[in-house]
């Protein structure tokens, strides 16, 4: 079986990763963010690094979600069918020109086109994260990463709110897999009840899924 993670920056979708993959005895894959080295230049430079950065995640996302796929038993942090936010939000924000977007969606076409034709061409369930924009900031602040800060940076906090709210519409349209929502917001996964409400939500939604 093979499960994604979905959601904004923040939300806690690592610890729900990390949480669905024990439990379901299966491979959690992470893109660790101390192993990215354009995501510093990024954020102190988002025109000069914005594509730099949106090519660099695809590539892994598309490596990761063809592994993960053919192994036929993972749970993925964050995955392919989300990355393209970044790259049309940052395309907004005019961080990313229309040519570079253009690039950037043709060469996701033909990842998806290939995606499509393995063996196994969707993942079985996608599995969304959410909160309010509230609880995303604290979230943010919270886990303390220096670059991520917007306190003294009211781009990066309007960034964000455009962000959480394209994740919002993107949740509604998305249709290439069964998907379903948690609320991070009610359930604090640092909390064991709450671990074991969620787990229970995403096994209902599995059998649900069997029986179809
Ligand atoms: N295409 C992209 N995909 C993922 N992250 C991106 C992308 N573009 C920029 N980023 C940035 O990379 C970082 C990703 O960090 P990380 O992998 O911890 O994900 P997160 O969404 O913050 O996680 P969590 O939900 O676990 O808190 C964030 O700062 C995010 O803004």
């Amino acid at each position: 079986m093979v499960i994604i993670t979905a959601g904004m920056i923040g939300v806690g979708k690592t610890t729900l990763t990390d949480l669905i993959a024990k439990h379901l005895n299966t491979q959690a894959f992470f893109e660790p963010v101390g192993e990215n080295p354009v995501l510093p230049l990024y954020y102190a430079d988002p025109k000069q690094y914005g594509f730099l950065l949106q090519i660099y995640f695809l590539n892994k996302r598309f490596a990761m979600i063809k592994k993960a796929l053919s192994d036929d038993n993972n749970v993925l942090d964050r995955s392919i069918y989300e990355d393209a936010l970044f790259t049309q939000e940052n395309h907004r924000e005019g961080n990313i020109s229309d040519a570079e977007l253009n690039v950037y969606m043709t060469l996701l076409k033909n990842m998806m086109d290939e995606i499509q034709t393995m063996k196994k061409g969707r993942p079985d369930l996608m599995v969304f994260a959410d909160a309010d924009f509230d609880t995303i900031l604290y979230r943010i602040k919270k886990r303390g990463r220096d670059y991520e800060q917007f306190e003294d940076n009211a781009d990066l906090r309007q960034y964000y709110f455009k962000m959480w709210s394209a994740y919002q519409k993107w949740y509604a349209d998305y249709d290439a897999s069964p998907k379903m929502k948690i609320d991070l917001q009610k359930y604090d996964l640092e909390n064991k009840d709450s671990q074991k409400i969620v787990l229970q939500q995403i096994d209902d939604r599995l059998k649900e899924l069997e029986t179809v």
